[in-house]
Formats: C-alpha cells, structure tokens, sequence
C-alpha cells in the first residue's frame, strides 16, 4: 500500500510546490510508482509536470465535492511513472464548499482508498493555509513532510501548523506521523541561513532531514518549462539534492 505524504506549511512561498514536484519526480526517476495530488488552487504542481490547466476536464475539486472517483482524474504526466491528480483554479471555491458537505474532512482519505494499492507513494501538495483542503490531506496521510525556508522568521507560524497536527492526530488520523522537517532555499553565504539550520534542528532534532536544498537557479526556472528538475537539468545541484532527499524518504518507510 503507498505511502501518502502531505507536504504542508501554512507559511506562503517555503518550497512546497517545488519539494512535491521534485521528490514526486525523483521517486519516479528510482523506480517508484507515484501519485502526485495537487491540492493548491494556484495549480502549481499540475502546471509543474507540464500540464496545462486549461486542458483539464476533473480535477481535485471534483473528487472533493463531486464525489467523483479518483482514477477518472488521475493524468498521466511526461515522467515515466508519474501520475497526477490536477488542480485548477475552481478549487478555491471548495474551502468554502466543504463546510456544509457530509464527511468533509475525510472525503480525500475515502477517495485515495480505492487508487492507494496502485502506488508507492502518494505525495500531496498543500495549499498555504490551514483550512479544510490541508486537514483533508492531513487526514488522509501517513505523514507529513514540512518545508521551512532558511530565513528570518523561518519558525514563525510552526507552532500552529504542529498543534494542528496534533488535533489531527487526535481526532482524525492517530497514525500521522512528521517524516521530516526539510531546510529550503539555503544559501551558504549568507550566516543567517546557518544559524536557522542550528535553530530548526535544536527545535525538530532528529526529524530533520540530513538533506538541505540550496538555492537553485535550475529549480527556479524548470516550472517555466513545465519539467521537475530531474528532466529540466538532471546534472544541476537542484536535481542531485531532490533525488538524495527522495532516497531519505524512501529509508524512512
Ligand atoms: N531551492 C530553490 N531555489 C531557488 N528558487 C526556489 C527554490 N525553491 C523554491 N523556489 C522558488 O521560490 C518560489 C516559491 O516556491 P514554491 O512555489 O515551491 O513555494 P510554496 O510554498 O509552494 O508556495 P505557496 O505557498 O504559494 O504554494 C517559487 O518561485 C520557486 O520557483
């Protein structure tokens, strides 16, 4: 059965789309059959393996409040055993829309039940906020993977996203466990990124991840061209960094 990860940070701009696209494509590029849901309305994720958003006809929002069947959503993509669940912008209406829905949040936990089987891993990259789209996924997870940006502030804000974790662990999923904390957009010239290093790693211990992703002009520039890292520039740092992170993910199992 595959393992669901939710990659989540209320915090806007830390790295999530980037991390669920690059460790979905770098698991793939090991062999690994993955599920890439996308559950952003900004639809980042989907547009990041070369989907063009216009082209969908169901999306995450239709599993959601349409009851739609996840395999009638699931796209494939241009990596070799990359799959997608695609988002568009009609999600952001679906926050909304599941207060007053039955279920509300474990309709993506009941709708991956069925596609689970299929994979091994399912990694879902979380809007920024804490609302129902990020319990959904929370609910439906076996754990969660937290991007932290190596800046000033980087812990601001952990506090809640770790006492929702706690509510979730109470009263919708006990299993969910933290697979780890991940250090982003580390810059080495910088003695600040360093010190955050020293403070995330004191606060989380031995939740941190061993690998830091730096700073990347490669990373930044392969959602423009639609490819993860691994197909944009396979020798750059970004695509070294990503696969090494995608095997700690895979020892952790
Ligand atoms: N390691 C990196 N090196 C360089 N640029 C990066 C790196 N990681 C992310 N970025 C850039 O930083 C911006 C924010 O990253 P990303 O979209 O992954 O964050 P996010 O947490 O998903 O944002 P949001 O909260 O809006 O969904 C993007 O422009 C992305 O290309």
């Amino acid at each position: 059965m595959g393992r669901i990860i939710a990659v989540a940070n209320q915090k806007g701009g830390v790295g999530k789309t980037t991390t669920s696209v690059n460790l979905s494509a770098c698991l793939a590029y090991l062999g690994k059959k993955v599920l890439l849901m996308d559950t952003d309305p900004q639809g980042n994720a989907t547009s990041g393996v070369g989907i063009n958003k216009g082209d969908v006809n169901n999306c995450i929002y239709d599993i959601l409040i349409d009851d739609v069947e996840a395999k009638k959503v699931i796209l494939e993509t241009k990596v070799e055993n990359l799959h997608i669940i695609p988002a568009t912008i009609s999600l952001a209406g679906a926050e909304i829309e599941l207060v007053s829905t039955i279920s509300r949040e474990v309709r993506l936990k009941r709708a991956l039940e069925e596609v689970r089987d299929q994979y091994d891993f399912i990694i879902i990259d979380c809007p920024p906020s804490l609302g129902l789209l990020t319990i959904n996924a929370l609910t439906a997870s076996d754990a969660i993977l937290i991007p932290v940006q190596c800046e000033y502030y980087a812990l601001e804000g952990l506090s809640q996203l770790l006492s929702t974790i706690r509510l979730v662990q109470k009263h919708l999923n006990h299993d969910l466990e933290i697979d780890g904390v991940l250090l982003t957009m580390f810059d080495a010239r910088t003695n600040l990124g360093i010190q955050v290093i020293e403070e995330v790693k004191k606060y989380f211990q031995d939740k941190v991840y061993r690998t830091i992703i730096p700073r990347n002009v490669r990373l930044s520039e392969a959602p423009s061209h639609g490819e993860p890292i691994i197909i944009y520039d396979p020798k750059s740092r970004g695509a070294e960094v990503y696969l090494d992170l995608a095997k700690e993910v895979i020892k952790n199992v």
